[in-house]
């Protein structure tokens, strides 16, 4: 929470006349009644035309003055919850690009969406609530106490027992509701989870008839969010109530009082209309009060979850300058006794994975479905820190490079093809923001996305749609091995990330992936032995462990679980080998 006051700070001028004006604007409002029982006691009583006259137009100029500090108030309010979001919502955006894949997945993607926009916007309103309400209504409640003691001190007294007992109960209730508000915000982070699986798999929930199915979900978490909204509502709403009761009975006693003292003669008319009026003041103002605290309580519980994502600190660093030097003549790429298990995982993903690969060659990677290929790719990348054993590029640790040096070596295309709203030029320039239009043509040329470019209006200006929905499956794979090859990468890994391709356009690609310039070390994550029988090196993974690597020949000869996969792929070849014909 503290973390949150420095965004604050940079407004301290407008935080502190904010409620300055709020004060002067309450000083007019605490006057009025004085005003009003002068006009009574003296203006009416002595039918004193001419006063009651200055008088109405004393209220009237002092309206205006008062309405002019309350505008000047909110102006300067809204200018520090504002920017104060403002630099919130960055600075939190700024420290979530720092998290690495490990605190993605631990925290989750929905709620840090749920935390920078609804909880931030709650912030920014309690803010700007707090700064022109927080001392208003005290301040108003207070000075009501003391113009009630200035008038009559046997009648003030029924505020100084009513103010004490409306303020305690006031601070009940907010201690009841601040942690329900927390469960609130969790519950939008459920609805929001949902709302953004279902519009993303839209059309896989239509394809499987799953919408009732999809309906009955998202209404089960919206009936649960409604629920603890209504019951917070509830508990929130006692305060009304709370608060009329006891100040009605407190203005019954304080008419009474003041009744019998006009009576005897203590007391004028007017001066029972002006503690009748500061009551009146009070109940608005602790009507106010108890709203404002909701809102704070609110924005408190939101604040809270905000900071939650700052605290967070990521586990992953990068020497700020490469602690070791390059030595060319050592292995490209080298696993040693690498394990690795996901944070929250019960069973290790890889474990004690060794095996090295020479520059300029190529790497085939295959096994079944979550055995762990992707999991392997992303630690030559760093994208996860391993558990145990080393992961070496060129014979330095990957912990030793700075995250510069892995992410102009590495490129990597990844299974789901992600591309972001603007021109293809943009995406393009990602891989090198210095890429000249030829580089990036060659590149599209590579990845046989050069027609898919030249049949586009405006070609590289073509603007894409958030996420590439413009373009087709198969096109966005090109593109995004396109956005990869612009940076020339001494390591290319394309991870699975041809299967959207039809085989005329694979064999085309990895035709011009192998005559690439200079010596391009290539990963190729694949589900298909053909795709990757070529490979200098092919690692066949199962359930997370090396079952062989070797050339196409050497496994067919010596490893089981990639004989399997071939046979699989191509049954025919089983009754041959058996034969012994191959
Ligand atoms: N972010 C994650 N958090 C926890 N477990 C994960 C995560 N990603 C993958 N896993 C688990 O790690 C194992 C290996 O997953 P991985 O994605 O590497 O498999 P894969 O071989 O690439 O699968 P596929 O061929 O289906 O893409 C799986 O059991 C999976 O459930």
């Amino acid at each position: 929470m503290k973390k949150l006051w420095v965004y604050l700070k940079e407004y301290k001028t407008e935080s502190i006349l904010a409620p300055l004006f709020k004060l002067l604007e309450v000083v007019f409002d605490l006057l009025v009644p004085v005003v009003v029982a002068k006009i009574i006691d003296i203006g009416i009583v002595n039918n004193d035309h001419g006063y009651i006259v200055k008088m109405f137009l004393v209220l009237i100029l002092m309206a205006a003055v008062g309405l002019s500090c309350s505008f000047t108030a909110q102006y300067f309010a809204a200018r520090a919850s504002v920017g104060c979001a403002t630099n919130l919502r960055q600075a939190v955006f700024d420290h979530i690009q720092g998290f690495s894949f490990t605190e993605l997945d631990t925290i989750g993607t929905d709620t840090l969406i749920t935390r920078m926009t609804d909880d931030i916007n709650q912030v920014q309103n309690g803010i700007n609530m707090g700064l022109r309400l927080l001392l208003r209504s005290p301040f108003i409640v207070i000075g009501s106490m003391i113009m009630a003691f200035t008038i009559n001190f046997k009648c003030a007294l029924v505020f100084v027992v009513a103010i004490p007992l409306l303020f305690v109960g006031v601070i009940f209730i907010m201690l009841v509701s601040i942690p329900l508000f927390k469960k609130v915000q969790a519950a939008l982070d459920r609805v929001t989870g949902l709302t953004r699986e279902n519009l993303t798999g839209v059309r896989v929930i239509r394809a499987f008839c799953r919408e009732e199915e999809s309906v009955n979900e998202f209404e089960k978490s919206n009936t649960e969010l409604t629920r603890l909204n209504e019951f917070v509502g509830r508990i929130s709403a006692l305060l009304n109530p709370f608060t009329y009761v006891l100040i009605n009975i407190a203005t019954v006693i304080l008419i009474a009082r003041a009744g019998l003292q006009v009576n005897l003669g203590t007391m004028h008319q007017g001066q029972v209309v002006a503690l009748y009026n500061y009551m009146a003041q009070m109940i608005v103002e602790l009507i106010k009060l108890a709203s404002l605290i909701i809102t704070l309580n609110k924005a408190m519980a939101c604040a809270d979850r905000v900071a939650g994502v700052l605290d967070i600190r990521t586990t992953m660093h990068y020497p700020e300058t490469p602690s070791a030097k390059a030595d060319p003549s050592a292995n490209e790429v080298e696993f040693d006794k690498v394990s690795f298990t996901y944070a929250g995982a019960g069973a290790s993903s890889l474990s004690d994975i060794s095996f090295s690969v020479k520059k300029g060659q190529t790497v085939g990677i295959i096994g079944g479905t979550g055995c762990g290929k992707s999991t392997l790719v992303s630690l030559i990348s760093r994208f996860y820190d391993v558990t145990c054993g080393t992961v070496k590029l060129n014979g330095r640790n990957v912990k030793e490079l700075t995250n510069q040096e892995i992410h102009d070596k590495v490129g990597i295309v990844q299974q789901r093809s992600v591309l972001f709203k603007g021109s293809i030029r943009d995406n393009m320039k990602w891989g090198n923001e210095n890429a000249s239009d030829s580089e990036i043509w060659d590149a599209l040329k590579v990845a046989q996305a050069k027609e898919v470019v030249e049949g586009k209006d405006g070609q590289l200006d073509f603007m894409l749609e958030q996420n590439g929905k413009n373009l087709s499956g198969g096109q966005r794979q090109r593109l995004t091995i396109a956005r990869a090859l612009v940076k020339k990468p001494e390591i290319l890994i394309l991870d699975d990330s041809l299967s959207a391709l039809d085989f005329a356009t694979d064999a085309a690609l990895r035709k011009a992936l192998a005559g690439l310039e200079g010596e391009t070390t290539t990963f190729l994550v694949s589900q298909r032995v053909a795709g990757i029988r070529q490979a200098d090196k092919i690692l066949v993974l199962d359930n997370g462990e090396l079952a062989g690597s070797g050339t196409h020949d050497e496994l067919m000869k010596s490893c089981e679980v990639y004989r399997e996969i071939y046979f699989s792929q191509f049954p025919e070849d089983r009754a041959k080998y058996e034969r012994g014909e191959m």
